[in-house]
């Protein structure tokens, strides 16, 4: 991205410190708002080369833009997701939000896939609330919501995008769906309105602890080589925050953004699937390039393709390893992957993770359920919810 290259030093003067005052002066009329002082961050980011000498820089602004970014979303300026239309109460095992640009026929396969009548045209923004509707699968009660299309732009509140954005961070899973006449460009602009408000999609939480103690520095450790982060840029980001006294353990690779996340907080790991709707208007070959991209399903409301393989995957894929009791195991029972075939009556207790219950150990109610149209009995263990250790 970076087109030219700053200096270290000329960069650390003209954001860092008093060019951060002057932008704030010059901006005309409101004064430097905080949209525009993180648009002046962003573009500054831009233009810095990403090397060693600059990444101690790097790592402070990216820390100033993390706080701003959150004072734009948090004060009374209509975030959050209480506005009418938008309080859904969470039902069911799962809430699957379904997030695109208008007219990709969300609100079209929230009907198909749950009976809710969303009105659907071929006008753009056609759905102004958020619609709630229920699956059912493998007897497991999945809650859909229909949203409006998003805008770029969204997150800083352009159309109803932060009303959306935030129900959207409160959904398990996020099925992005998106036109597939269009190029990729549409998949990177909705990521970048998500991550803006701190939802990673498809990414874990960074294996990285910070403990705050009350004196004695910084005492930073790393089990593993970094390419990306050292000491001095996690104490510059660290500073930012006011945390001059601290134990870090850092147990991956990390990238400074990864960490910000980490001391910022407030981040969602969701996991997302990319959904082309209307892919009758392809060609098969575009067809066949598209399904085989990672975490994509093709789907065609208009013509009922697809629906099974976009819940499998969706909801399937979670589950990360099953106990398999029966004749398709040479043990009994036997630890499987997902992609472990079962004979008929074999009975299967899936361990199901979602990001809450990675951190915690497993106590479990177990509740037993049938595949559809099967004879496999399923017992789902579910685990005890417990806020994740940073
Ligand atoms: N060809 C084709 N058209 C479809 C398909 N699914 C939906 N459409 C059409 O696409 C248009 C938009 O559908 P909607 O369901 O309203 O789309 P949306 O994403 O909910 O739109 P907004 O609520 O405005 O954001 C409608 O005219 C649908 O009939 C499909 O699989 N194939
Ligand atoms: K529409
Ligand atoms: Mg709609």
């Amino acid at each position: 991205m970076a087109s030219f290259s700053t200096s270290s030093a000329k960069a650390g003067s003209s954001v860092g410190g008093g060019g951060w005052a002057k932008a704030k002066h010059q901006s005309a009329g409101g004064g430097g708002s905080t949209l525009e002082r993180i648009q002046q961050i962003e573009l500054e980011i831009s233009r810095t080369q990403k090397n060693k000498a600059t990444a101690k820089h790097l790592g402070e602004l990216k820390a100033k833009l993390c706080k701003l970014k959150r004072d734009m979303l948090e004060p009374s300026g209509g975030g959050g997701g209480k506005v009418a239309g938008f309080e859904v109460q969470k039902i069911g095992d799962a809430r699957i939000g379904l997030v695109g640009f208008p007219s990709v026929g969300k609100s079209s396969l929230l009907t198909a896939l749950t009976g809710v009548q969303s009105e659907a045209a071929a006008y753009e923004f056609t759905t102004l609330t958020c619609i709630p509707g229920v699956i059912y699968y493998n007897d497991i009660r999945i809650q859909l919501l229909d949203l409006p299309g998003l805008i770029v732009g969204a997150s800083t509140g352009k159309g109803r995008g932060r009303q959306v954005i935030a129900t959207a961070k409160s959904c398990d899973i996020i099925l992005m769906v998106l036109d597939p006449t269009k190029d990729d460009a549409q998949k990177e602009m909705l990521t970048k309105e998500l991550e803006n408000v701190g939802i990673r999609l498809n990414k874990k939480p960074p294996d990285v602890t910070v403990r705050p103690t009350k004196g004695g520095g910084l005492k930073f450790q790393a089990t593993v080589p970094l390419n990306h982060f050292d000491e001095e840029v996690c104490a510059t980001v660290l500073k930012q925050y006011k945390m001059h006294n601290a134990d870090v353990l850092v147990r991956e690779d990390v990238t400074v953004d990864e960490f910000i996340d980490v001391i910022d907080g407030n981040r969602k790991y969701c996991k997302c699937i990319y959904v082309y709707n209307k892919i009758d208007l392809l060609k098969l070959e575009e067809i066949d390039e598209l399904a085989r991209r990672p975490q994509s399903v093709v789907v065609s409301v208009q013509n009922k393709w697809n629906y099974d393989y976009l819940l499998r995957k969706s909801l399937l894929e979670d589950f990360k390893h099953a106990f398999v009791l029966g004749s398709s195991v040479k043990q009994s029972p036997q630890v499987c992957g997902k992609d472990h075939i079962l004979h008929d009556q074999d009975v299967v207790q899936i361990v199901k993770l979602t990001q809450a219950e990675k951190a915690k150990a497993l106590h479990g109610k177990k509740t037993g359920t049938t595949i559809a149209g099967s004879n496999i009995k399923v017992e789902k263990k579910k685990e005890d919810k417990a806020p994740l250790k940073s």
